[in-house]
């Protein structure tokens, strides 16, 4: 891939927003996700949602702090981009937290998942929703939505 350079303070900061409590069944492609991101010259500033370990570094943690550190992150970030197909509390309180504060958010789902109506039917200006149905969309989406940001 073309690699596609921001120049230092001008790298985006991106939430990525996937299920943890809801189910991790697809862990491969949140970690596809942030690698991609990475590629086109963004960082992720969640990378513990993409982490197979994450049950256990996040035990040592309160939930209060779970929840802080990642309402610091997201207030920190250019965009949010959320894999919607497995349903997740979690997910769908930083989508609404993140247009609240006026972050671009980017949800990504396959074909068959059965997305909720506060995403599909979202009218937000700022909220984009996609479905993809293999590897090589996915990436297109995710590279075309941090250039436009
Ligand atoms: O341990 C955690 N760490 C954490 O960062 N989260 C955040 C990030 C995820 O995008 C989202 C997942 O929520 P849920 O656990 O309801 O599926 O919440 C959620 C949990 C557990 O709820």
């Amino acid at each position: 891939m073309e690699k596609f350079v921001f120049s230092g303070q001008d790298k985006p900061k991106i939430f990525v927003s996937g299920s943890i409590r809801g189910g991790r069944q697809l862990l491969d492609t949140y970690g596809f996700m942030c690698d991609i991101i990475g590629e086109a010259g963004a960082e992720v500033l969640s990378l513990h949602v993409a982490d197979p370990e994450l049950e256990e570094t996040e035990s040592k943690m309160t939930e209060q702090e779970i929840y802080d550190r990642d309402m610091g992150l997201l207030a920190r970030s250019n965009a949010l981009i959320a894999e919607v197909t497995v349903p997740s509390t979690g997910v769908g309180y930083e989508i609404c937290r993140a247009l609240d504060l006026k972050i671009p958010v980017l949800c990504l789902h396959r074909p068959d998942a059965a997305v909720s109506a506060m995403v599909l039917g979202n009218p937000y200006p700022l909220m984009v929703v996609r479905s993809y149905s293999s590897e090589g969309e996915l990436k297109e989406i995710i590279i075309k939505f941090i250039r436009a940001l």
